[in-house]
């Protein structure tokens, strides 16, 4: 049986208020289990980001809940919503968000020392977490010294070291080219197949979608729809 990691249920957020007021998300419910991988599209400004951003604790919402892991974030205090996202919930980002002072085991490493471990300890942790994106040798490189393919790689190892449960990814190949693009998603896959993490990928491509179990659509605030796995991405290719 899988369990629930992430479950989202009737989450909305409004940004700013009377006649400013934006209804970035208007009641939605999401699970995703251990182990899978569930692709959130829509247009732009649909609230994709806004959901990530709940989910990861990164935002308040204004009203729901989010529950990580049986915790719920939205009523536990900011401390311990930063502690959560330290130990549970891995961020990609599009733009990587490294730090540029620091080397890659040293970024890789910042949540674990942040969260109170010891130097030496959390450099193994980053190593092993280096070894498992493939670039065990990039360790003491700065990210300026590195491609963008790298540089996701990296941002990925700090997303999953130590023992994260929940691995959100928001547009993580925007800034690559297609085969590295793929080559990052075909990690984000592996992780959730081999280590029963679960993960959600906001992403404008069906292509990218299609390395996800289950595809959910927002508009305007609103999950309007969700289907299973899309078609392989070659399949997508010949039909368009
Ligand atoms: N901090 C903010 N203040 C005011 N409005 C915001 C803020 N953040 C997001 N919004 C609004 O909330 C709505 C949802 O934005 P969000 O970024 O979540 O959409 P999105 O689907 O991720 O868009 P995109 O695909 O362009 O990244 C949009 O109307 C946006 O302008």
């Amino acid at each position: 049986m899988t369990t629930t990691i992430l479950d989202i249920r009737n989450l909305t957020r409004v940004h700013g208020s009377g006649e400013q007021a934006v209804h970035a998300l208007r009641g939605v419910d999401l699970s995703v289990g251990s182990g899978e991988l569930v692709a959130v599209m829509g247009p732009s400004g649909s609230g994709k980001s806004t959901l990530l951003t709940c989910a990861g604790g990164l935002d308040q919402p204004s009203g729901g809940e989010v529950i990580v892991d049986g915790n719920d974030l939205t009523t536990l205090s900011r401390n311990a919503v930063a502690a959560l996202r330290r130990r549970r919930i891995g961020y990609v980002f599009q733009d990587f968000n490294l730090i540029p002072a620091l080397t890659a085991a040293e970024n890789v490493s910042l949540p674990l020392e942040l969260d109170g471990m010891r130097a030496r300890a959390a450099r193994k942790y980053a190593e092993a977490a280096l070894g498992e994106v493939a670039i065990p040798e990039l360790a003491d490189r700065f990210p300026d010294d590195m491609s963008g393919g790298q540089r996701q790689r990296v941002a990925i190892a700090r997303a999953i070291v130590g023992e994260r449960r929940l691995l959100l990814a928001d547009e993580p190949t925007g800034a690559l080219d297609s085969d590295t693009g793929e080559a990052v998603l075909q990690l984000l896959r592996d992780r959730c197949d081999q280590h029963g993490i679960a993960g959600v990928l906001v992403t404008h491509d069906a292509r990218h979608a299609a390395w996800a179990d289950r595809v959910v659509y927002l508009r305007d605030g609103v999950l309007v729809g969700q289907s299973g796995p899309l078609p392989e991405a070659d399949v997508l290719l010949e039909t368009h």
